[in-house]
């Protein structure tokens, strides 16, 4: 394939990439107009459309434009390969960078445009500059998918690979070809097509690559999903089910207490009722986090649904657990809560017990359950202790709960 058929495939490549990323998007979530990938593919997609245009285009104007919309593209590739892992926040940088990048370009082509003389002899350098240029972008995209090399993909690995092998060698010919022509094995203007081909396999590898990668990532957040809830970022009851299995088992042996207590938050409906279900999602973050900082590294907190949560305490006994419940139930009591234009104070009941050798889950969250009934119907705002297991002839006797701790 010559040049400027290669040129005109890359155009049409781009922007049949472009339409398709436009159309994407399923049931009423919106087409992903403004995404890194969908802005690139519509630079690119421009910059070639003008470059296979010259003889329509005036070069002195359309030249400078068509590169620029490639590096341009190249910035949002990065920005979008950011994106892919998580990192929305650097599209902010590799813009900065572009605008940066466009300066330089403009003083050079200023610096140089007055005489032909001077811009013929400044031409390989200018290669240099743009090859330069593009590969500074591909590389910080092949950076964003090398994170974590070692425990990324594999398919993320090679696309790390291919993109920066796709920055680096057009700059090494541009590079050589500015430097020492007589080492290149043919005149630079002939590379053209194999650099042209280098990008179109490119294109064609990272389309596909980036869509596999996306799907992916969805996969794990739909795996993730099943054990977290997507509020809270707390295990979800299943979670905390899997996370409490151990100790259930471990409840069989003789050994150190693991304590449970059920949380509830109290009134929690008017919440949602006075100031909308936006407001009570607000609430409920911030709890939880208020919580999550009254608690050990070794302790778990789940969402059991609603305003309902619970906690697993290992290695805690009863009185312990009250006194850390106690404790949590005055950090709440006292957190005011801004949500948009309101401040909110809640409180939380709570249902203590200690798992026992015979506890399933059922039997064990009955009780706790139990214990929180009897706070709310004490008058909310209070922790209750379930009764500790009767005590055996040879049994060490049931420390005393702390004091304003009640006993069911
Ligand atoms: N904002 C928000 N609200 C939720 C969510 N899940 C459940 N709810 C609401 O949480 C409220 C739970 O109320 P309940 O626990 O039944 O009752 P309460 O008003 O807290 O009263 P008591 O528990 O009896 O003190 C209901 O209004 C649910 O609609 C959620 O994810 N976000």
């Amino acid at each position: 394939m010559d040049g400027q058929t290669l040129i005109a495939t890359l155009a049409l490549g781009n922007l049949a990439l472009y339409l398709a990323l436009l159309c994407h998007g399923t049931g009423r979530r919106r087409p992903s107009l403004l995404s890194a990938f969908t802005i690139a593919r519509l630079c690119q997609g421009m910059g070639w459309l003008i470059l296979a245009l010259h003889a329509f285009v005036p070069t002195t104007v359309g030249g400078p434009v068509a590169f620029m919309l490639l590096i341009g593209g190249a910035a949002m590739d990065a920005a979008g390969w950011w994106e892919t892992v998580g990192r929305p926040g650097a599209r902010v940088k590799l813009v900065r960078a572009f605008a940066l990048a466009i300066g330089a370009y403009i003083a050079v082509h200023v610096a140089f445009g007055r005489s032909p003389a001077a811009a013929a002899a400044a031409g390989p350098w200018v290669a240099v500059l743009l090859a330069a240029m593009a590969a500074g972008f591909g590389l910080a995209g092949s950076a964003a998918l090398a994170r974590g090399w070692v425990g990324a993909p594999l398919l993320r690995r090679v696309l790390a690979a291919i993109n920066a092998l796709l920055a680096l060698a057009p700059l090494a010919l541009a590079v050589l070809a500015a430097l020492q022509p007589a080492w290149l094995p043919v005149a630079p203007a002939q590379l053209l097509p194999a650099v042209l081909f280098l990008l179109l396999g490119g294109l064609v590898f990272n389309g596909a690559g980036g869509l596999l990668l996306g799907r992916n990532a969805l996969q794990a957040e739909l795996e993730r999903l099943e054990t977290v809830d997507a509020l809270t970022d707390v295990p979800n009851r299943r979670g905390f089910y899997q996370g409490l299995a151990p100790w259930l088992a471990l409840a069989r042996r003789p050994g150190q207490p693991t304590a449970l207590v059920i949380v509830n938050l109290d009134g929690f409906k008017r919440v949602n009722d006075h100031y909308g279900h936006a407001v009570g999602d607000v609430v409920l973050k911030t709890i939880v986090d208020a919580v999550r900082r009254q608690l050990r590294e070794a302790d778990m907190i789940g969402r059991l649904g609603g305003a309902e949560f619970a906690l697993l305490l290992p290695r805690t006994g009863l009185a312990e657990a009250a006194l850390v419940a106690e404790r949590i139930r005055a950090a709440v009591a006292a957190l005011p809560v801004k949500a948009e234009r309101a401040v909110i104070n809640l409180t939380t009941s709570m249902g203590v017990t200690t798992i026992r050798a015979e506890d399933s889950t059922v039997s064990l969250f009955k009780r706790a359950d139990e214990a929180l009934q009897a706070a709310k119907l004490r008058g909310r705002n209070q922790v209750v202790a379930a009764e500790p297991p009767a005590a055996g002839p040879d049994d060490e006797p049931v420390p005393a709960l702390a004091a304003g701790v009640a006993r069911d």
